[in-house]
């Protein structure tokens, strides 16, 4: 048996810079990965994605400088280049980590799948074989989520993609069928539209993206429509057969049933915790009824000296979330200060093209939380640097306290959209009014002037 005095559970994005910082400041750590460094974001998520959506919007953009007077044909997409060069990417980001790793001092990398025995031990199922056993005094577990596959019909006689698979996919599907309207189907979605594919988004809700404003959903869905990604709402898959060179799916729309065909389904309903082979029950960890792991403000989880991070503990599943968190525990374990995942402001953009950025409450969640509020709403088409970029597509909005004038959350859909809602997140830190940034002298044309005119609707 090895003993230790950290071992860190997977090497997402709070796993691998924690275990450096914890064998940095003399603990002698261990970190544990069963596939590969940088976890989600590295390998399967951000990055390798972001990569091709530039590809795609490269793609776009052929068609779109045409009415900007420059006509360079049309587009042809060279999809094994765009996966050699997201191949790059990831192998750049991922060795990078390997040699901060194999270089940090007091870390052992070990390659398998880590189960608990008891609070203080954990057996790992090696990479290469075989099993070995550790024990230490503090665990920090960042294991992350999977894709969630639902129970349809047939669908395990289909070969369904995932996120993690249709990136490998050596050729174009001719017609793509999407389950699930969040963050993964919409990316993927336009993508695929743009690399040429037929592509259908499957949604049984009323309307797409569910946690965004229904302003913001239907310009999303307007924006997708002239790219002709069609979005079928409240609409389900109910089952799913193989026939010769398609897939044969019958769906059904409030209460009704049809069939369609497609070349290849990607199934975009969710992730879940990776939880499971963890064996939580022995180190007497608990979870929800979902396997996320429970923890308090501080990450501390119901077995001592034992802590999660990332996804695997639920709520906002995001890379700089998790980041946050160990920056967190970094604070509590290493410098012994007090710091709490309380009130932090939430981020994030979701990479379809204009960009949606988003930060904090949005209208209908500040309604239902009975906030005094104002709504700051304008349309792209009035922004002075979209119309000389030639591409108004958008819209963009502001919540605001009515008492205090304090920005309590925003959505950006714009071209820049994440950069631009970074900017109110900072105003939202900073404390500062909407009348302090209508009035404030912001350089002629940037999207951030945008800014000035999205509050100024307010005097009108
Ligand atoms: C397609 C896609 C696109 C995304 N795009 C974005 C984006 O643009 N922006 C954004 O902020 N977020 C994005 N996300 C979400 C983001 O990737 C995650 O929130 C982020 O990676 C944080 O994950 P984590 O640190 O919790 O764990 P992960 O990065 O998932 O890492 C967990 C690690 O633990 C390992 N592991 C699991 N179980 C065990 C075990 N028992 N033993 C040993 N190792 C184990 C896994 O192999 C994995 O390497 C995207 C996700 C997907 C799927
Ligand atoms: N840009 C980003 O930051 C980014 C990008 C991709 C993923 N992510 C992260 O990954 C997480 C997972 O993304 P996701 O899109 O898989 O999940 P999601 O929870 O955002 O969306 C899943 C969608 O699938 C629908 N759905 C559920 N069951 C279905 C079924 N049987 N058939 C069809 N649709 C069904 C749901 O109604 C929902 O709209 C996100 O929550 C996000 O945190 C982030």
């Amino acid at each position: 048996m090895k003993y230790y005095d950290a071992i860190v559970i997977g090497a997402g994005q709070a796993g691998t810079p924690l275990a450096k910082k914890l064998a940095g400041s003399g603990l002698k750590t261990a970190l544990i990965e069963k596939r590969w460094l940088g976890g989600t974001c590295v390998n399967d998520g951000c990055s390798p994605t972001k990569t091709m959506i530039a590809s795609a919007k490269a793609a776009w953009s052929v068609e779109h400088n045409k009415s900007l007077g420059v006509d360079s044909g049309n587009a042809k997409i060279d999809f094994r280049k765009i996966l050699e060069r997201k191949n790059d990417v990831v192998k750049k980001m991922r060795s990078g980590l390997e040699k901060g790793v194999s270089e940090t001092e007091n870390l052992d990398l070990i390659e398998g799948e880590a189960s608990f025995t008891s609070e203080k031990e954990i057996i790992i199922t090696l990479k290469t074989g075989g099993t070995e056993v550790a024990s230490a005094e503090m665990f920090f577990i960042n294991t992350g989520e999977k894709p969630s596959i639902p129970d349809i019909d047939g669908i395990s006689d289909i070969d369904y993609l995932t996120s993690t698979t249709i990136m490998d996919l050596e050729e174009i599907p001719e017609h793509l069928l999407v389950l699930g309207s969040g963050y993964i189907g919409m990316e993927f979605g336009q993508m695929f539209r743009r690399f040429g594919s037929k592509v259908t988004i499957l949604e049984p809700s009323k309307r797409i993206l569910k946690r965004e404003d229904n302003d913001i959903a239907e310009e999303i869905t307007k924006i997708l429509g002239a790219e002709d990604v069609i979005i079928e709402t409240e609409t389900k898959a109910v089952a799913f057969e193989k026939k010769s060179g398609h897939i044969l799916v019958t769906i059904e729309k409030k209460g009704e049933k049809s069939s369609l065909s497609c070349s290849h389904i990607l199934v975009a309903t969710g992730r879940k915790p990776q939880s499971e082979a963890l064996n939580l029950n022995a180190a007497g960890i608990e979870t929800d009824e979902k396997g996320y792991i429970k923890v308090n403000d501080r990450l501390e989880t119901s077995a001592k000296d034992i802590y999660a991070m990332g996804d695997v503990k639920g709520g906002p599943a995001f890379t700089h979330i998790s980041y946050d968190d160990y920056r967190i525990l970094v604070e509590n374990i290493i410098e012994k200060g007090n710091a709490s995942i309380k009130n932090r402001i939430l981020p994030y953009c979701m990479f379809i093209d204009p960009q949606l950025g988003r930060v904090g409450i949005t209208e209908q969640e500040a309604k239902k939380q009975g906030l005094d509020i104002k709504v700051a709403v304008l349309k792209n088409e009035s922004v002075a640097r979209c119309i000389e970029t030639g591409d108004e597509r958008g819209i963009m909005k502001a919540v605001i306290d009515a008492k205090t004038g304090k920005i309590l959350g925003a959505s950006v859909l714009a071209e820049a959209g994440g950069e631009v809602v970074t900017i109110l997140q900072m105003v939202m830190m900073g404390g500062i009014t909407y009348e302090q940034i209508k009035d404030c002298v912001i350089a002629h044309p940037t999207y951030a002037e945008s800014l000035n005119n999205l509050f100024m609707t307010l005097d009108q």
